[in-house]
């Protein structure tokens, strides 16, 4: 609902009580956008709902509102039209001041939040020495929207990666390092201790397979690799824990690569950051009389997980060998998030495939009266990446896609695109202009294409569609911002310096009809804030662009007189700079030519 909207609600809502007495305070006028713009912008369904209490026909409820309402400075006068809808319409007036409002504003009229509050979103989160995959590209494209869309409406958001950096498997790892490179040594230095030697791990992946390899195939491989993993554990052995560092930043390493070429920021904060808080989880839960004993392990039973038989599942929180696991990392996580950061909502983006695991820790959290009542736990689930047959996204001979190789190939597509619209277009560019623009629109296509489906669903990966210059895509908005601004240019006017009677005056329906989209931005951002739903944002723009385009097809700008020139060179603006806006909220820059 946006700020026109509320106003209106709530003159509504005191013609209603003008109208019919005090008992009336605080009723819902049920205002809605009209079901057919024919008849206005917006409808109050109220006197539909009242006519039974007050034993009057709804057109007559409705003609009494009216009669007390005053909305002149707003709307046309009302109109009730069938069994007693009350139909609004915004003068032209009025719109036309709301856009000369905004246009000075470089939040183009979306205020900040009323009340900014801690949030934290909780993205990527690859686990080290595996490949980061296709679930954590979206991941981390959709996390990194949500926060900059948190962050533009001023709240204090802290984006964590909480990377896999803990586990048994590092005991296999660390006891690999140690026999692949056996020359290597501890150095202990003021700035802690690291190991030297002549150590070149490569490909983490493969490294990380050989691993498993003798583990899987040898006894005395393994013991050695369950004493690294007691030793890591207790965080007393230097040797052991400076190999794990070094594993680590290995990894670290090749995600920051993506980060970077993906332009994302991030706080690592990982599963071994809570390892001293995990006892603590446990103990708590036995206090709070939630802890049973099942085959050893210590567990929490769950309401409304069951197995087969229909008995209640356990979480388990501690295994026999007392071990802790992801759900305990989760539990404790919870707590530091809410005690020590202070968060008041935690947004975790992952695969749907984890909504179980969410669920039950969150339900063993509030079983355990760990959340206040204001903090707000949210799973932001996404669906999964689909190859072109409909199975999940591989290479051709059945591999994972290496997100490197992904991300390539969408610029060295795009590059090859751009190159044939240049010989087409008989065009020159440097070779710094078409590296720059490939790599934009490459990496954009892949985020847009990603952020443009609704999240829940799966989505087909296709580079073609992705690509193309027509339809709801990376490069069709991009293309829309640089028409825009190419007009903008050529009508060769100083916006910054127009002076105060340059106004945007609005004639033709296609001009109202781009005048209220532009003015619905706020709306979709407070919608996306509260549902986290990033596509919204695209369907936005993408039908900004088209109700531009029927608009400029429409109206003459550079040829009109003035002052409708500049008033229109001034939509045409205004459309570029919410186009821009909103890119950048979707983690996409603009191009000022392509
Ligand atoms: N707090 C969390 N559990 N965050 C998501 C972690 C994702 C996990 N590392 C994975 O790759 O699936």
């Amino acid at each position: 609902m946006n700020a026109t909207q509320e106003q209106l609600k709530l003159k509504l809502a005191q013609a209603l009580v003008a109208a019919f007495g005090s008992d009336y305070t605080g009723v819902d006028p049920i205002l809605v956008s009209a079901s057919n713009p024919k008849f206005g912008d917006f409808q109050a369904n109220v006197a539909l709902s009242l006519s039974k209490k007050l034993g009057m026909q709804p057109r007559a409820i409705a003609s009494a509102i009216v009669e007390k309402l005053d909305i002149s400075d707003i709307c046309d006068p009302p109109e009730i039209a069938g069994p007693g809808f009350i139909n609004l319409k915004l003068q032209t007036s009025y719109l036309e001041a709301q856009l000369n409002a905004i246009k000075a504003d470089p939040r183009l009229g979306v205020p900040t939040a009323k009340n900014p509050q801690k949030e934290i979103v909780d993205f990527s989160s690859p686990n080290i020495a595996k490949e980061m995959h296709v679930g954590h590209l979206r991941s981390t494209i959709i996390g990194d929207c949500i926060a900059r869309i948190l962050e533009f409406r001023g709240h204090d958001v802290l984006r964590l990666n909480h990377v896999g950096d803990w586990g048994t498997q590092f005991g296999m790892l660390i006891t690999h390092l140690v026999d692949t490179y056996p020359d290597i040594g501890l150095m202990e230095t003021s700035l802690g201790n690291y190991l030297h030697g002549d150590i070149n791990i490569g490909d983490l992946v493969e490294f990380y397979r050989e691993a498993k390899k003798k583990f899987d195939n040898d006894e005395e491989f393994r013991e050695r690799s369950r004493q690294a993993v007691v030793n890591l554990q207790s965080e007393k052995e230097p040797f052991t824990t400076a190999a794990w560092t070094l594993i680590c930043q290995a990894s670290r390493k090749e995600f920051q690569e993506i980060y970077d070429r993906l332009d994302i920021e991030l706080e690592e904060r990982g599963e071994s950051f809570y390892n001293r808080y995990l006892p603590k989880v446990v103990e708590d839960l036995e206090k709070a009389g939630l802890l049973e004993e099942n085959q050893g392990a210590k567990c929490v039973f769950l309401d409304g997980f069951t197995n087969r038989e229909g008995e209640p599942l356990p979480l388990i929180v501690q295994k026999s060998d007392g071990g802790y696991n992801y759900a305990t990392t989760d539990l404790a996580s919870l707590r530091y998030r809410i005690q020590e950061d202070q968060a008041k909502r935690i947004i975790y983006v992952t695969d749907a495939g984890q909504a179980n695991h969410f669920a039950q820790f969150m339900q063993v959290a509030k079983k355990a009266d760990w959340i206040p009542d204001d903090v707000e736990l949210v799973h932001v689930p996404f669906g999964l990446v689909l190859g072109d047959d409909g199975k999940k996204f591989k290479t051709r001979s059945g591999d994972t896609v290496r997100l490197r190789d992904l991300l390539d190939e969408a610029v060295s597509r795009t590059r090859a695109d751009l190159e044939a619209r240049l010989t087409e277009e008989d065009r020159e560019e440097t070779e710094e202009f078409i590296n720059n623009v490939a790599d934009v629109v490459g990496i954009s296509a892949v985020k847009y294409a990603d952020l443009s489906q609704n999240r829940t669903s799966n989505y087909v990966f296709s580079y073609d569609k992705m690509l193309a210059l027509k339809g709801n895509t990376a490069p069709y908005m991009l293309y829309a911002y640089v028409r825009n601004q190419g007009i903008s240019r050529e009508g060769n006017i100083d916006f910054e310096n127009l002076g105060t009677d340059a106004k945007i005056i609005l004639r033709e329906d296609t001009e109202l009809t781009l005048a209220k989209h532009l003015l619905q931005l706020d709306e979709v951002i407070s919608e996306v804030e509260q549902d986290l739903l990033p596509n919204r944002l695209c369907d936005y723009l993408y039908n900004l662009s088209d109700k531009f385009n029927k608009f400029y097809e429409n109206c003459p700008v550079l040829k009109s007189e003035e002052p409708i020139r500049t008033s229109r060179l001034m939509l045409c603006d205004l459309t570029a700079r919410t186009l821009k806006l909103g890119l950048d909220l979707l983690g996409i820059n603009v191009l000022e030519r392509m």
